[in-house]
């Protein structure tokens, strides 16, 4: 037997006594099983394309077709039972005593032979970043910070290392709007990028494909930065609309010379790992083939160094510059915040969500 109308109320309400905060997918789901079962199919215009939350609304409500009223209801009533379900369940897993979890299975953190390593785990986006991953990555760099391990290793999951920034992050307008996006993304932004340059143990870089954007222009904040073949480095910045970050207006020339940057960095120009190691960006590339056997034999050597010695070489080399840091870091995240809010930046992430542009 369908749900009846009652059973669909008693579930409106339900929703709204949910412990857990479900996540805009599912809440994206409730809302077109609304929509669907109070009103049917789909009945209004398409939203216009700059109109990101109520595009995306419109579309999932418009997904359901002509699922029937009474079919949606039910689908609505299950739903909700599995969430309220789940809420109610204790976590699978307790976190470790001494280290918090990522928030999100999309960081994976491990600790072993004197290494912490930082995964990037969302294989299916090519490792985009979301803003969970940015605070995720912010409390493991502190925590590895303070961990047992000589070295700390970043690298991805699957065929990428990291696609950058998730372009889908910029359209979860707050209350606030586009200037208050812009403000908080420029925050996190700015924390992120100050634990790079404050973390104080060996950083690697393992980078297991091709790399994008922010994961980028980060690796000049990294000691060492080994690459398989396979590996690519792309900072389309200006095909974006938006400018550069991570340091790198600062670093990049600094490693490879301005006009090397320039190219890079104003005009987007794609390197290959060969080319990146040429130019200083990396600093070794492997075999595909052989790559992670390679590398991580090799990062397990060096994690049996004295970590102390390290700490200290890694001060003497890095400190003198930190302040400079600390200030182009600020200057990037404040021009980034008016570029986010400017047409040509919303043209371009419009572009790319309804699958006109690609790198
Ligand atoms: C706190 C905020 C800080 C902000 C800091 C700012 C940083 C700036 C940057 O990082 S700029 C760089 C932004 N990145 C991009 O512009 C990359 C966009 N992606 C692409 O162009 C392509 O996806 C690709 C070239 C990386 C890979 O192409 P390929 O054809 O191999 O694969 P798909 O396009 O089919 O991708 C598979 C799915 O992954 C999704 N995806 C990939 N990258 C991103 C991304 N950056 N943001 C959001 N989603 C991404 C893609 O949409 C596919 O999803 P689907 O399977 O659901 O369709």
């Amino acid at each position: 037997m369908l749900a009846s109308q009652k059973d669909f109320n008693n579930a409106v309400s339900q929703v709204k006594l949910l412990k857990e905060d479900p996540g805009n997918e599912v809440k994206l789901k409730l809302y077109a099983l609304y929509k669907q079962a109070t009103e049917g199919p789909c009945n209004v215009p398409k939203p216009g394309m700059l109109d990101f939350i109520n595009k995306t609304k419109w579309d999932a409500w418009n997904a359901l077709g002509s699922l029937s009223k009474e079919a949606a209801r039910q689908n609505y009533v299950d739903l909700v039972s599995r969430l309220s379900a789940s809420s109610e369940s204790p976590s699978p897993e307790a976190p470790a005593a001494d280290r918090k979890q990522p928030e999100s299975d999309s960081l994976v953190v491990t600790s072993e032979d004197g290494i912490t390593t930082i995964r990037l785990n969302r294989p299916a986006k090519k490792n985009a970043l979301t803003t969970q991953m940015y605070h995720d990555i912010i409390a493991a760099l502190q925590a590895a910070s303070k961990d047992e391990s000589a070295i700390t290793v970043l690298t991805g999951s699957g065929d990428y290392y990291c696609s950058g920034n998730d372009l889908t992050n910029f359209t979860h307008l707050p209350a606030g709007g586009l200037e208050e996006m812009a403000r908080s993304a420029a925050a996190l932004l700015r924390d992120f990028v100050n634990c790079f340059i404050d973390f104080p143990k060996p950083l690697v870089a393992v980078v297991n494909g091709p790399a994008v954007g922010i994961s980028v222009t980060i690796l000049g904040l990294f000691d060492v930065v080994y690459a398989t073949d396979r590996a690519s480095f792309h900072t389309p910045f200006s095909h974006l609309g938006q400018s550069p970050e991570g340091c790198s207006s600062y670093t990049f020339p600094k490693i490879m010379g301005s006009s090397k940057a320039a190219e890079m960095l104003l005009f987007g120009k794609k390197l290959t790992a060969q080319e990146a190691c040429a130019q200083g960006l990396v600093t070794e590339v492997f075999p595909d083939g052989t790559f992670q056997k390679e590398v991580w034999a090799r990062l397990k050597a060096y994690s049996k160094l004295p970590p102390n010695a390290m700490r200290i070489s890694k001060q003497i080399i890095r400190n003198r510059e930190k302040e400079k840091l600390h200030a182009v870091n600020a200057e990037e995240s404040s021009v980034l915040r008016e570029r986010w809010q400017s047409d040509e930046c919303m043209n371009a992430i419009a572009s790319f969500l309804s699958r006109k542009a690609k790198l």
